[in-house]
């Protein structure tokens, strides 16, 4: 299918095939219940995958420099407990967890918007993925961003369903992912630094 379908084209052509997969599965897509599962599962998988088909979001900056403030040392911005699902590619079930973004601010002195932090997070997860790469995209997103990082960390802890509730059927296993980029790709203690924070923050929580 080359062409871009309308919302309303793509709802009615995936329903249709889902209606057929659960023929196919010895189910009866006519009886009361099912009726309009079709439609439910077709708007559900547009909605998981709409990264496919938005802009990337753009990060806002803010200058750190702005009203003298003085040259202090590189600051560390960590965004944590960003949680996030996604599909895994390979059998398009859920992953489930949590994103961790830490940053060094770079020369110029700029910092990201907090919330597009998160928009980008969503925006990569939102299709069928493997973890490994969307902490990549994540860490790429930012260094390219305007914010021209001296550094960029990102940590992926997510549970994935297609090991969770069919084949291995593990409870207990998640994945963990990191990117690194700049500083701490070079620089080990910056990279404890940041795991230091977490385990620091997780115990002071306001949340
Ligand atoms: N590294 C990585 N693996 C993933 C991710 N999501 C799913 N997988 C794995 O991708 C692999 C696909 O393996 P296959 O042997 O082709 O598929 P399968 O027969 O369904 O494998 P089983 O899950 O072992 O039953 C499995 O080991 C999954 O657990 C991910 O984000 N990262
Ligand atoms: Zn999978």
């Amino acid at each position: 299918m080359e062409e871009t379908l309308s919302q309303e084209k793509m709802i009615e052509e995936i329903a249709k095939r889902i209606k057929e997969i659960l023929e196919i599965l010895g189910e009866n897509p006519d009886r009361e219940g099912l009726k309009e599962t079709p439609i439910r599962v077709a708007k559900a998988l547009i909605e998981m995958t709409s990264g496919l088909r938005t802009p990337k979001p753009q990060i806002k900056t803010f200058n750190l420099a702005e009203d003298g403030l003085s040259e202090e040392e590189d600051q560390i911005v960590l965004v944590k407990n960003i949680q996030f699902s996604s599909l895994c590619e390979h059998h398009l079930l859920p992953i489930i967890g949590k994103i961790h973004v830490a940053y060094i601010v770079g020369p110029e002195k700029k910092v990201a918007g907090f919330s597009k932090i998160i928009r980008i997070v969503n925006y990569y997860s939102s299709r069928p993925q493997i973890q490994e790469r969307l902490v990549q995209q994540i860490a790429d997103a930012l260094m390219s961003s305007d914010i021209h990082p001296k550094g960029v960390m990102v940590i992926g802890d997510a549970l994935h369903m297609c090991a969770y509730v069919r084949g291995v059927k593990d409870r207990e296993a998640s994945l963990l992912s990191v990117a690194t980029r700049g500083l701490f790709k070079t620089n080990a203690s910056l990279r404890n630094y940041v795991f230091r924070l977490l385990e620091v923050s997780k115990k002071s929580s306001l949340l």
